[in-house]
């Protein structure tokens, strides 16, 4: 026998002469030297197996822990396939191979914010994977990025999810399209249909859509039904008179983009429930995919490999849309052949009309102009809108917001609710209905992270230089929380858009927010979201009362984070609450009734 060492050798030795000491021990009592020797020769072969077995283990575990050591020197430590580090940007300590990815999991922005506070630095780089990004938290640099340095800020980075399962057939909505001829023509159109000039042309969509909603609600409470000086259903109130108002503002949204985009009336509440509520669930299924950190295959690129159940589940959604998608387009094509004027004069039908070949979208292109149409506002607008309610079924301050707002359109409109109820479609006079809305959409900031940009072009910043091609974070909410821009930023607080002497809208210019984001990108849809909020939140408080509701446990969580049910999404998406409804009596209150309840 070769021995590779001394202390091998040793303990051979040392095993002979303990079976040699065994030997002699058993010897006297055995009545058989062969069953003896098979005795001992047993006991040797298994101790000689089980070293071996162990010494086999011992020296596999040995081969895995070098291979894993010398996989992470060359990918974290050498940097092969690890994105490069930014110099003069802080980088916030992460974990080999997947760096910050689980430490952001839940409610990103705010980790990022606690982040920005600990490390005493607005701006900071995380590694997510194979990617790196830049984070920015404080409403001066947001400024300074998406604003001033917004023509290299202007693009958007693709990811495996989103850009190369979900939107595989209908294309990318605007708002995920890099920027290139293909975004600049697709930007163009939808702009061109939701400025603010077009949005006051607009008018009458809103004005039709929000008296159908209005009715709509009431039409879901006996109670409501009955005309205000009649009602007294204030000393008869049950759980029954609770109400869920997100999916009517939802069905509001809705009606209106589809609307606005094709020319058709979606019969929602009827005939077109079915497809409604699939529109609904499939858009915000959809919108899961866009999670900046939900889908952990667009960092872990191996993960593509093994979770096939998100792809498979990407794919059912996208095919979900096809069929609806194309649905629509074929049917506003039929109904312009047919001369209809409604087709023809909406978004689409102007867009398939032009005969400029310069500005012609290709067929993907209007696919991805209509995907942007119906999928946009779908969450955004009803999610403020029902924060909002929220916020106003507080019994103190909610209570005393609706005063404010209702006493200021009669002043506004000749103390009547049926003049007002005309006028705040056309007009949006009411100041302080105006700064409850610009305070939800800073203090609730439905989309906390905004949408990610990619930079163009090198940005020099504060000694660093961007990168081309890095993927930048805004993290709107800690910058619309900027305790150095909003005093006492977690409270809501509307006052804070007025001036305190006149009472007035401060002007533009001096306070600004960034749900809608910033810059070159900002979001198309803001003069239209805007509008159809106002709309619905003066005739809601025209004519009921928003209460507390009868349920206690049904009152709104006014902290985002704390009432967030999926803290891995890329909105907010509250828990469930609820709001209750009480007809508000004014002079002509029962003449409103009978006028909601009439026309189309
Ligand atoms: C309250 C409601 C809404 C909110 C809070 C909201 C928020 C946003 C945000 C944060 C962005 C990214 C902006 C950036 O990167 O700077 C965006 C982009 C966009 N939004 Fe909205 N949005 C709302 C409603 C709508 C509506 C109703 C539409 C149209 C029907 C719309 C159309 C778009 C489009 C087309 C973009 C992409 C712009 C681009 O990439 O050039 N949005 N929105």
């Amino acid at each position: 026998m070769i021995f590779n060492s001394g202390s091998q050798a040793d303990s051979v030795i040392e095993e002979k002469n303990s079976f040699e000491e065994l030997r002699s021990k058993i010897q006297p009592f055995a009545g058989s030297t062969m069953l003896v020797e098979t005795a001992l020769q047993m006991t040797i072969g298994c101790r000689k197996f089980l070293v071996s077995f162990l010494v086999n283990i011992f020296t596999n575990l040995m081969y895995s822990a070098c291979c894993l050591l010398l996989l992470w020197v060359l990918l974290d430590v050498v940097g092969i396939g690890a994105p490069s580090t930014i110099k003069n940007i802080l980088a916030i300590p992460g974990y080999p191979l997947v760096g910050n990815i689980f430490q952001v999991l839940n409610n990103p922005a705010l980790v990022y914010m606690k982040w920005a506070s600990y490390y005493k630095t607005s701006l900071f780089q995380v590694r997510l994977g194979i990617k790196r990004i830049v984070v920015v938290n404080s409403y001066e640099d947001v400024k300074n990025l998406w604003i001033k340095h917004s023509c290299s800020n202007n693009s958007r980075p693709v990811s495996f999810t989103f850009h190369d399962v979900v939107s595989a057939t209908q294309g990318f909505t605007i708002g995920s399209t890099p920027v290139g001829e293909s975004y600049k023509k697709k930007k163009k159109t939808v702009s061109s249909g939701l400025n603010h000039r077009r949005v006051i042309e607009l008018e009458s969509v809103i004005d039709e859509e929000s008296k159908y909603t209005i009715r709509k609600i009431m039409q879901n409470d006996r109670d409501l039904l009955v005309k205000p000086s009649c009602n007294n259903c204030r000393y008869y109130r049950t759980l029954l008179s609770d109400v869920d108002m997100l999916p009517f503002v939802q069905l509001y949204a809705l009606r209106s983009s589809i609307y606005i985009t094709y020319g058709l009336h979606l019969n929602v509440y009827d005939e077109d429930a079915d497809l409604a509520k699939e529109i609904i669930e499939v858009e915000n299924n959809i919108m899961k995919f866009r999670a900046p950190i939900a889908n952990l295959q667009d960092y872990l690129p191996f993960l593509r490999y093994i979770t096939w159940r998100k792809n498979v589940q990407a794919q059912h959604y996208r095919q979900r849309r096809d069929r609806y998608m194309d649905q629509f387009l074929e049917l506003v094509k039929a109904r312009m052949d047919s001369g209809d004027s409604e087709a023809s004069s909406s978004l689409i039908g102007k867009t398939l009309a032009l005969n400029d070949p310069k500005s012609q979208l290709t067929p993907a292109e209007v696919k991805s102009v209509c995907l942007t149409m119906v999928s946009a506002g779908l969450d955004n607008t009803p999610l403020n809108f029902n924060h909002l309610m929220g916020r106003l079924s507080y019994p103190s301050s909610g209570y005393y917001y609706q005063r404010k707002v209702f006493d200021e359109l009669m002043q506004l409109y000749s103390n009547s609710v049926c003049l007002a109820w005309e006028k705040v479609v056309s007009e949006t006079s009411c100041n302080f209905a105006v700064a409850l809305i610009q305070e939800t959409l800073r203090y609730f900031t439905v989309l906390p992270l905004g949408l990610p940009r990619a930079t163009s072009k090198d940005i020099v910043y504060n000694n660093a230089v961007i990168p081309k091609g890095t993927t930048l974070f805004m993290n709107a909410f800690a910058a619309n929380h900027d305790p150095k821009k909003f005093a006492n930023p977690m409270c809501f607080k509307p006052e804070r858009w007025l001036n305190p002497e006149t009472k007035k809208l401060l002007p533009k210019e001096s306070l600004i927010h960034f749900s809608f984001g910033a810059g070159s990108r900002m979001c198309s849809g803001n003069h239209l979201a805007f509008k159809e909020i106002y709309a619905l939140l003066c005739r809601a408080i025209l004519v009921f009362q928003i209460k507390r509701p009868t349920a206690t446990d049904m009152l709104m969580e006014p902290d985002p984070f704390k009432n967030n049910e999926h803290p891995t999404a890329i909105s907010f998406e509250p828990k469930l609450f609820k709001v209750r409804l009480e007809p508000r009596m004014h002079s002509d209150s029962d003449e409103l009734h009978e006028k909601i309840f009439k026309g189309p």
